[in-house]
């Protein structure tokens, strides 16, 4: 399959350029830029997923391709093989030698070129742009100190090759070794230990803010000068109170899992809340299906810390969005407006949050998970075992989710949807008071046990922290 997918390039004349270290948005941006445009790209990465599961990421100018794409990409390569007499190779790393193989496909149609220092030089111009100061236009972050968490992968150059170059001290950075094995914690905004170890710096050093990247820097998070981890809804809001200050009165598009106080947050800004469904590439497509229709959207954001703007080509990029509160961090400290964080002081947050995830255990898992959702619908529409200050959502665009009425004007939340890759159902859950997350899953209970038919078992719990 591989040497097939090779002879096929070497066939069409394909020339490849082979970059070594790089990024998810910086792959993207050699499709863009001025004098690179190339016709498409692609990488080995695993993301933010453990190193057993590596995987291949395509994208052109257009963006990352579809999944549906990248099924005929690989259909047409095992084609070829089938073709040339050559059986697909090992079935766990195929694609990795699919691309490998391609890149080694023929010497003289490769070239290696160290594109990161060009990508580098175009966010600092971005960030040069933005602040615009006047008195020094080549450092406009001297005298600020930022603490970079790449968490061992791909993304140190945002310190040594972006920031440091513009004034920054960025000296107290952390994890900066790439290492595939992550021996300090996984590289994920939402790790309770990334964000730990970011504010540790970040405290340690007096810095003015943390940033914390996942492997392949489409993810990010950050912490403010005080310490307080700026990930998940937070940082949602953070950046949605930025674009709606420079875009007011449009539509931010998140995924299905965020709190019913950022809705809140976004509307008293003045902003329209799309909450749409999980998946980057889900809601980056929504967003450009809005703004074609007419319906202004400059942010689409999750709360894995993937997030997409509109100025940024669509382009699936925690760097930017990072790099836009590094702007925002200059522009308050000019202003004498404080630090980032206070932007969020309006912002209600839940006391308890957690993610379930139930394994399917039966083997066709899409139909498992179909089923377990229609009958969970149904339970609700019966009313939800007795419960009337449980109501399902009027809008649901994956799964259902229940809003729940708590004690002393508090709402609390639960969703139940299926995984978008993996064999699970997830169930995410808030409460706005200590315990109204166990009496939430307490009821919740009353549906499975209604239902000994499902073919689940015990669920896998990821709970969130804030601050
Ligand atoms: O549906 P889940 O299993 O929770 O996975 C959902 C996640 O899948 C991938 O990791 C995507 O990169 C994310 O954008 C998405 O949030």
């Amino acid at each position: 399959m591989a040497a097939s997918l090779a002879a096929g390039l070497a066939d069409a004349g394909v020339s490849v350029a082979r970059f070594g270290a790089c990024t998810t948005p910086a792959m993207f941006m050699s499709c863009i830029l001025p004098g690179h445009e190339y016709d498409g790209a692609v990488m080995i990465t695993a993301s933010h997923l453990p190193v057993n599961r590596n995987g291949a990421k395509f994208c052109t100018a257009e963006g990352g391709l579809e999944k549906k794409d990248i099924t005929t990409l690989l259909m047409r390569a095992a084609e070829l093989a089938v073709d040339a007499g050559q059986l697909p190779s090992d079935r766990y790393n195929d694609h990795a030698f699919v691309i490998t193989a391609a890149l080694q496909a023929s010497s003289a149609l490769v070239r290696v070129v160290d594109f990161l220092p060009e990508y580098a030089a175009y966010l600092r111009e971005v960030i040069k742009k933005a602040i615009a100061n006047p008195e020094h236009p080549d450092s406009p972050l001297a005298g600020f100190k930022i603490v970079v968490n790449p968490g061992n992968g791909g993304g140190a150059f945002i310190a040594d090759q972006v920031l440091g170059p513009l004034g920054a001290d960025v000296s107290a950075s952390i994890n900066m070794e790439p290492d595939g094995s992550f021996p300090n914690h996984t590289p994920n905004p939402e790790d309770k230990k990334a964000v730990q170890a970011t504010r540790v710096a970040v405290l340690e050093a007096g810095a003015d803010l943390g940033i914390m990247l996942d492997t392949d820097v489409d993810r990010s998070g950050v912490v403010d000068a005080a310490g307080n981890g700026i990930n998940r809804n937070r940082y949602i809001a953070l950046m949605s109170a930025i674009t709606l200050r420079e875009n007011p009165g449009e539509t931010i598009v998140t995924d299905s899992c965020t709190s019913n106080g950022l809705a809140t947050f976004i509307q008293q800004l003045g902003g329209k809340h799309f909450r749409f469904k999980k998946g980057y590439k889900n809601i980056i497509n929504k967003g450009v299906e809005l703004n074609q229709a007419g319906v202004p959207s400059p942010l689409m954001m999750e709360t894995s810390g993937h997030g997409a703007m509109r100025e940024n080509y669509f382009l699936d990029d925690g760097a930017y969005g990072a790099l836009k509160i590094v702007v925002e961090m200059v522009r308050r400290q000019l202003e004498g407006a404080g630090d980032v964080g206070d932007l969020l002081k309006d912002l209600r947050e839940p006391v308890e949050a957690m993610e379930i995830r139930v394994a399917i255990q039966a083997s066709d898992v899409r139909s498992e998970g179909d089923l377990v959702t229609a009958a969970f619908k149904q339970w609700v529409d019966a009313g939800c075992g007795g419960a009337d200050h449980w109501q399902l959502e009027p809008e649901n665009y994956e799964g259902w989710r229940v809003r729940v009425t708590e004690e002393g004007g508090k709402e609390g939340w639960i969703l139940l949807r299926p995984s978008l890759h993996d064999p699970d159902i997830v169930l995410n859950v808030e409460s706005e008071h200590v315990g109204g997350m166990r009496a939430i899953l307490h009821h919740l209970l009353e549906f499975f046990k209604a239902h000994p038919e499902f073919q689940v078992c015990t669920g896998r719990v990821e709970e969130f922290v804030y601050g």
